[in-house]
């Protein structure tokens, strides 16, 4: 494989030394852009843009020939997991993902499995190697999956944005039958992950986008403690290189030092926690991603250039700060402002790194 020519992104991720803050954006290729609607449109659908490697290739690739990106990607979706077991995975236009055969009880959770990885999921790693070959080098490819704890969530409620009464319930009556599922779901994950590195993955993320919903108890028992496991079961990457890994509780700012003690090298941010607060709390141990308000983006180049600033600032001088948005980009976005906020980091952030 041909040697990286901007490892920027891999060495924030390790607080290593680098010449500006390296920039990302979740969600970066998605329906904001008008060239991944189009390639939506050929493809039919999101689940089939997914499934096929040369759509999945072309849509990553999107981003990077728009903007000086630092890092690329993988486009998939983290419900990918739940429906190689079995659950059917739909998407209702303007309602979002759900499931024909969501797990409610103990017999529709005993029935469950670890999927065979290279069988169920080989099109996601076939999609890895085939954007590793096109990006040549360019910048680093980021693998990911859901939380064990988020999947659960989309698997027990059959659908996301939900008050997650029923998983909920689950937890407090019934703990032993919900940690049955999270513990088939992180050994699939660790298997997903790890195989998404063999395929060439240079980093990996977790995304535990409702983690933030459960007590301060409930967030170590049900989530913390399945992405500790996840992290500790990560492979290396062929050659021996490290795969730094990134965990992303939403709305999980409040417990920043229980998630620092993981064992990942970096934790996402939301908005709503200062960074520079967040920094004092943890950055002695992991680095930091993130972490403007995606809504900003909806506002003028100046206002994103001023809050680009106000979160350079913040974190301050040193290394181990990942810019990126506090959430996924939202697809209302003018493509015009996504370049404004990181022409602005590329031009604000050198300052703090001399
Ligand atoms: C919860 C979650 C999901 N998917 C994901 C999460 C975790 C991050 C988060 O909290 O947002 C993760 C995800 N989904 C997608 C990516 C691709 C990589 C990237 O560019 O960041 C990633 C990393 C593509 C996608 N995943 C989805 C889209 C939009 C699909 C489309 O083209 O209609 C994209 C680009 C669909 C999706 N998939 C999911 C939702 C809630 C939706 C939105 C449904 C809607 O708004 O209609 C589940």
């Amino acid at each position: 494989m041909t040697a990286l020519k901007n490892d920027t992104f891999l060495r924030a991720l390790l607080r290593q030394p680098t010449d500006y803050t390296p920039v990302w954006m979740m969600r970066q290729a998605g329906r904001y852009l008008p060239e991944y609607r189009a390639t939506r449109k050929n493809a039919g659908s999101f689940l089939s843009l997914c499934k096929n490697t040369d759509f999945a290739t072309e849509v990553t690739m999107q981003p990077l020939d728009r903007y000086p990106l630092d890092a690329a990607i993988l486009f998939s979706d983290i419900l990918t997991v739940p429906d190689a077991m079995g659950l059917g995975l739909y998407f209702v236009e303007g309602e979002g993902p759900k499931f024909e055969r969501p797990v409610r009880d103990a017999a529709a959770i005993h029935k469950l499995h670890v999927p065979d990885i290279a069988a169920d999921l080989g099109y996601v790693t076939d999609a890895v190697s085939q954007i590793r070959k096109t990006l040549d080098g360019r910048v680093p490819l980021i693998g990911f999956s859901g939380s064990p704890w988020t999947l659960a969530t989309y698997m027990v409620e059959g659908q996301g944005g939900t008050d997650f009464l029923t998983i909920k319930k689950m937890a407090y009556a019934e703990p032993a039958l919900l940690h049955h599922l999270l513990d088939i779901i992180a050994q699939t994950v660790t298997l997903y992950l790890n195989a998404q590195i063999e395929a060439g993955a240079q980093a990996v993320m977790i995304f535990d986008s409702w983690g933030g919903a459960l007590s301060h108890n409930a967030y170590r028992e049900f989530s913390l403690a399945y992405m500790e496991k996840i992290v500790a079961g990560l492979i290396k990457q062929r050659d021996g290189s490290p795969v730094p890994s990134i965990v992303f509780t939403k709305g999980g700012a409040l417990w920043l030092e229980a998630q620092a003690a993981i064992g990942a090298d970096a934790l996402g941010l939301d908005w709503t926690v200062d960074i520079g607060e967040a920094r004092k709390r943890v950055g002695g141990q992991v680095a930091l991603q993130g972490n403007m308000d995606p809504a900003i983006l909806l506002s003028t180049p100046e206002a994103i250039e001023k809050e680009v600033a106000s979160i350079l600032a913040s974190y301050g001088h040193g290394h181990g700060h990942v810019f990126n948005l506090g959430h996924g980009i939202t697809q209302h976005t003018p493509p015009e402002n996504a370049e404004a906020m990181i022409k602005a980091v590329k031009a604000l952030s050198p300052q703090y790194h001399v």
